[in-house]
Formats: C-alpha cells, sequence, structure tokens
C-alpha cells in the first residue's frame, strides 16, 4: 500500500497559515505542528502542509501521510514551481509532493514533464498534480503524476472563481483518469465532502474552514450587529 493508498476514503486536512495575510499568527512551525497533531487525532487520513520548515516540524508528530508543497510567490505557478523545490519538501518529510501541473509558463521555463522526470531521478516521493481544468488533469497524468487534485480550479485564467467547491471537476476527472482524484479547494461543509464522494473522489482536502481562526472569524463576524457597522464604515 503506497501512501496515496492510505488517504482513500478519508478528510486529509490543509495545515497551513493564510496565504494573503503575511502576519497571521499561525505562521509559526510549531503551531502548524500541533494544528496538524490535533486534526490527525480528530480522524484526518493525512494533512498537507507548507514549506520546509513547517514539514519538518509536522513530520515527527504525525503517523499519517504528509502531502507536502512549497509555495513560492504568489502569482502564475507559485505552488512548489521547481524540481528544486519540490526535492526540498521531500528531504523535509513529504511521502507525496504536490506540484503545480496547470498549462501555465513555469518561472524555470520547464515543462511539468520535465519536472516530474528530475523529481523521479532523486526521489521516491510520489507525485500530486494540482490542476484547474480536466485538460490539465489528463496532461498531468500523461506526464508521470501519480494522482490529481482540483485545487488550483477557481484560481487560474482557465478556471472561473466559484464560491462554493468544484464538484463537477472532480466528476470529470473521475471519468477520464484511472490515477487517484482528490477534491480540493473550498471545500466547506459535510454535505459538499459528501457530495465528492458520491462524484467518486478518493479523498477530500479541506484547510481554512479546519485550520484558519483567522479565516474562520473574518467570515463570522460580518453577522454581528459591530462587524456589520465596521464593513459599512468602511465601504
Ligand atoms: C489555491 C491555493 O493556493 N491553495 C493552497 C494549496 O495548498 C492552500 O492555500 C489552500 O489553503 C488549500 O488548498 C485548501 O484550502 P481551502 O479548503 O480553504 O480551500
Amino acid at each position: 500500500m503506497n501512501a496515496l493508498d492510505e488517504l482513500a476514503g478519508g478528510l486529509v486536512v490543509s495545515c497551513q497559515p493564510l496565504p494573503d495575510d503575511p502576519d497571521d499568527p499561525m505562521r509559526d512551525p510549531y503551531v502548524q505542528a500541533r494544528v496538524a497533531a490535533a486534526v490527525v487525532r480528530g480522524g484526518a487520513v493525512a494533512v498537507r502542509v507548507n514549506g520546509p520548515d513547517d514539514i519538518a516540524a509536522v513530520r515527527p508528530v504525525v503517523d499519517v501521510p504528509l502531502i507536502g508543497l512549497y509555495k513560492h510567490g504568489t502569482e502564475g505557478v507559485f505552488i512548489t514551481p521547481t524540481a528544486a523545490h519540490a526535492l526540498d519538501v521531500a528531504l523535509a518529510g513529504a511521502d507525496i509532493i504536490a506540484i503545480d501541473a496547470t498549462d501555465r509558463p513555469r518561472p524555470d521555463g520547464r515543462t511539468f514533464g520535465d519536472t516530474v522526470r528530475l523529481i523521479r531521478e532523486r526521489t521516491d516521493a510520489l507525485i500530486l498534480a494540482d490542476i484547474s481544468t480536466a485538460a490539465e488533469g489528463v496532461a498531468a497524468v500523461e506526464a508521470g503524476a501519480d494522482a490529481v487534485a482540483t485545487t488550483l480550479s477557481g484560481y487560474t485564467p482557465a478556471s472561473p472563481p466559484t464560491d462554493g467547491p468544484d464538484l463537477g471537476l472532480v466528476a470529470r476527472l473521475v471519468a477520464q483518469l484511472s490515477v487517484p482524484v482528490i477534491a480540493e479547494g473550498r471545500y466547506r461543509t459535510t454535505e459538499q465532502i459528501g457530495r465528492a464522494f458520491a462524484a467518486g473522489a478518493h479523498a477530500v482536502v479541506m484547510g481554512n474552514a479546519v485550520t484558519s481562526p483567522l479565516w474562520i472569524t473574518r467570515r463570522l463576524v460580518p453577522a454581528t450587529p459591530r462587524g456589520a457597522s465596521a464593513r459599512e464604515k468602511r465601504e
């Protein structure tokens, strides 16, 4: 059984500080390690963690597969953009490396396929392709990815943003691929989790709705009189 098999039918929790707030107080490897230990205690079958420092802190405190990524920058291809980033993630302790496999140009000018080849020369870690369209998913598997995730749907020019998760993309990928399809991106409710598995998802990843007090509180405060009046003043 490989690390991807261990995810089957389960909830993966993404333990990351909020990307759009550099001052998120959760931005601390010790804190992310405690969050990861808590979600595993709660039943998460794997964790998804960003950056070598957080991965190295989380690795010793969880006994489930660790999906690692390395965000570099905020524009274009920024999730594990190069083979060097991928190898840093593997060295820090990831079992599965999540890599942007969208059809956008990569910062080092390499193709996703070349990047996969370079990574395979140096590590046995599995490769999870983060994609935004079904065509990208098919191309990523042809290029050697072990699994695909809908992570980037709603975040690329080819995939318009939506409030909820892209369940249609999960179904399209399941129909076209024989590798595990992981549902990720804007999952917030138990109902959405159920719909992803009904569409054939191998596993579902939830992030901010579980692991970000900052994100959760910002969503709740506008429902209070003080939150509403603060928003009116801002607008
Ligand atoms: C687009 C992008 O950069 N997604 C990142 C991927 O690792 C993370 O910032 C997300 O938090 C995570 O994928 C899932 O979070 P949520 O369940 O809150 O969508």
